[in-house]
Formats: structure tokens, C-alpha cells, sequence
């Protein structure tokens, strides 16, 4: 089982590329990995089953593995299968739906957590909305909580950056768990302002390895 230790206050880079994209291919997301090993990211989140296994094989850090099926509603990782399909693709780390929402295999977080314990060696990271989900998901069983979903089901504003307000609430419950924070962290300045409001670990995607968003917000500056 994974020493969390090796995570604290450090990056953990997001490559993930969506359907129809370019860039959307198992082994450039695997190079992408490391080139984000390369650059100091101490563990990297993999979307996809061959995805995960093209980049178990090409970096050495712990893989958070997340399958994400759908777009709305519980789409990260939505059931038991699809997380023991990415334990079985190599993940250390299973990143789950954390909400409160009814999943759409029936079963409850606290037993798909109890099964995928019961069944593998990986740690389970409950992806929250809200700082309810949060507690709900510590009481689960989860053994990491992350802010991955905070702005997206509706219990958050989006903010423009990270929710540092969710970040800060979430570490005052002092759950117990390494919280993890993720979601429209675009700049050094703003990871570290996540660490400074409580958070373990920062999980940065779009703005190292989403170049098609990255090329918008510059072009965008330039037609003003
Ligand atoms: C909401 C959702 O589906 N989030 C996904 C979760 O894996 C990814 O699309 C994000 O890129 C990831 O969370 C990292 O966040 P950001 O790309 O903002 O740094």
C-alpha cells in the first residue's frame, strides 16, 4: 500500500486529454506523464484503462487512476467495476466520485470503498463537491478527499481559480485524511495558496498539460 508521506506538499500532475481532441492518444498522455515527472511532479492522475496502462510502464510514480464514463451526473469512476478496472491497470490510487448523488450501480460509497478495500491494495480518492461531501466520504472509508468536483455539481460556485474557501472549510473539519486539492489551479501562486489554506497535496491538470486551453487563455489576451 502507497506511503502517503511522499505526496505532502507536493505536485501531482493531471494529464488527461477529452474525446475528440488531438492530443487524445494512451501513449502521448504517457510521454505527457513524464515530462511531468521530469519537471518535479511526485505522482501523476491518469484517466482511462489504457491510458493507465500505457503510462504504468513509462513513469515510476504512484498513478491516481480515475475512468470516467458519461459527462453529467456521476461520471468519475461511477461504479466498483470501473475502479477495479483501474486498480487492475495499475493505479496506487483510485480517484471515485465523491458526492452524496445515487450512483449508478445502486451501491453507496461506503460500500464501493468497502469492496474495492476488501478486494485490492489501493487507496480511494473520494473526488468532492462540498465540504458535506467531504465529511460524507471521510465516514465512508475514503482515504483521500479531494476538491476535483467543487464548482461542478452544484453545491459550489466555480470559481474562476481553486475554491480556496472549500479548501480552508474542508481542513477545519480535520477530517484526518490528506486533502487533496484540485480544480482550476492555474498558477504556482494559486498551488501554493492551496497549500497555505490546508490542503496535503495539489493536483494540477489543465494548465501543464491542456495545451488547447492554455494556447486560449493567451490568444484570448491578445484579441483583448
Ligand atoms: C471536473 C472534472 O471532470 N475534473 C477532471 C478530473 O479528473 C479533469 O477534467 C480535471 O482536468 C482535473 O480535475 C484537474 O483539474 P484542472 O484541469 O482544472 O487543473
Amino acid at each position: 500500500m502507497l506511503d502517503l508521506s511522499m505526496l505532502e506538499s507536493r505536485l501531482i500532475v493531471s494529464c488527461q486529454a477529452y474525446p475528440g481532441e488531438p492530443l487524445r492518444d494512451p501513449r502521448t498522455m504517457a510521454r505527457m506523464a513524464q515530462a511531468a515527472v521530469a519537471g518535479g511532479a511526485v505522482a501523476v492522475r491518469i484517466q482511462g484503462i489504457t491510458d493507465l496502462e500505457q503510462t504504468r510502464v513509462a513513469v515510476e510514480v504512484p498513478m491516481i487512476g480515475l475512468w470516467k464514463d458519461g459527462a453529467d451526473g456521476v461520471f468519475i469512476t461511477p461504479t466498483l467495476e470501473h475502479a477495479l478496472a483501474c486498480v487492475a491497470a495499475g493505479s496506487d490510487i483510485v480517484a471515485i466520485d465523491g458526492t452524496r448523488r445515487p450512483r449508478p450501480d445502486g451501491r453507496t460509497l461506503e460500500e464501493t470503498i468497502t469492496a474495492l478495500h476488501a478486494q485490492t491494495d489501493a487507496l480511494v480518492m473520494a473526488d468532492c463537491g462540498s465540504a458535506l461531501d467531504a465529511k460524507a466520504a471521510a465516514d465512508a472509508g475514503a482515504d483521500l478527499i479531494g476538491t476535483t468536483l467543487a464548482g461542478y455539481t452544484g453545491e459550489r460556485t466555480k470559481t474562476d481559480g481553486p475554491d480556496l474557501d472549500l479548501i480552508t472549510e474542508i481542513a477545519a473539519l480535520d477530517l484526518g485524511l490528506p486533502l487533496i486539492a484540485e480544480g482550476r489551479i492555474h498558477t504556482p501562486a494559486q498551488a501554493r495558496a492551496c497549500l497555505d489554506a490546508g490542503a496535503f497535496a495539489v493536483v494540477v491538470g489543465t494548465a501543464i498539460t491542456h495545451p488547447t486551453t492554455i494556447t486560449g487563455w493567451f490568444a484570448g489576451a491578445l484579441a483583448g
